[in-house]
């Protein structure tokens, strides 16, 4: 499902954030990704989604080569894949239902079918009551959970997620934790980046660790390696 072979990626101005990294994560696979500030966390996940391009290297996504594939097939490429990114803001000019309803617009889906979509989104993270909400009115748990909705309404069959539970305590953490978990068994494939080392043991899965730009060791059933 994600191949890398020999990945090294080197960002404008010669900072090599990723080094000879070779892993692969099979179909339904839930797989962490742990390490210190900076250590390539982010940037791995960027070439997943092909946000970033490998300087060398191969990385390969549901058979799709990141370093070679088109621009104009990388919308294609996305509606398989549920973004849950820091720097991906909700928007605070319209609903919770608004802001999970974005991307099928883009995506040019019929308004009745998207609405259903939508509504099955907000269901399964527990937001349904609040589809009128403003964003701003949700605490930082719901806010989370709604990306989560806007990341899965496409149903996507790979859910990459940045640090999700960042800010949030262990209360809101587990929830979501949880709502990752009920996508592992029906088959989507999840690629987590987290510090937490109480999801890690609350929640064990395969670890991927890198340690500046380095993989450490993959670990089964443990964070940490
Ligand atoms: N667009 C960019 N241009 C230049 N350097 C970058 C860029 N993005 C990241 N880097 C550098 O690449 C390295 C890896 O960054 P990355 O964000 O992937 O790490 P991370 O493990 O996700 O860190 P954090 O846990 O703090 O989010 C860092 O040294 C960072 O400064």
């Amino acid at each position: 499902m994600i191949k890398f072979n020999q990945v090294y990626k080197r960002y404008p101005g010669g900072h090599e954030a990723l080094k000879n990294l070779s892993f692969e994560v099979a179909e339904g696979e839930m797989v962490y990704l742990t390490g210190h500030s900076g250590a390539g966390k982010s940037t791995l996940l960027k070439l997943v989604a092909a946000i970033e391009r490998p300087s060398s290297g191969g990385v390969l996504v549901k058979g799709q080569n990141i370093r070679s594939i088109k621009s104009a097939a990388i919308p294609h490429l996305r509606r398989n894949i549920g973004l849950i990114f820091q720097d991906h803001k909700l928007l605070f000019d319209r609903s919770a239902f608004d802001n999970v309803m974005l991307p099928l617009q883009i995506c040019g889906f019929d308004h009745r079918e998207s609405a259903k979509r939508v509504r099955a989104a907000l269901d399964k993270v527990g937001l349904l009551d609040r589809e009128k909400t403003n964003p701003i009115a949700l605490s930082g748990g719901e806010q989370q959970r709604l990306c989560i909705a806007r990341a899965i309404v496409n149903r996507p069959t790979i859910l990459l997620a940045d640090e999700p539970t960042g800010n949030l305590d262990t209360e809101y953490s587990n929830e979501i934790m949880n709502i990752f978990k009920s996508f592992h068994q029906v088959g989507v494939t999840l690629l987590i980046s987290t510090h937490d080392e109480g999801i890690l043991r609350q929640f064990p899965a395969r670890a991927l660790h890198l340690k500046k730009g380095e993989l450490q060791a993959a670990v089964a059933g443990s964070g940490q390696a």
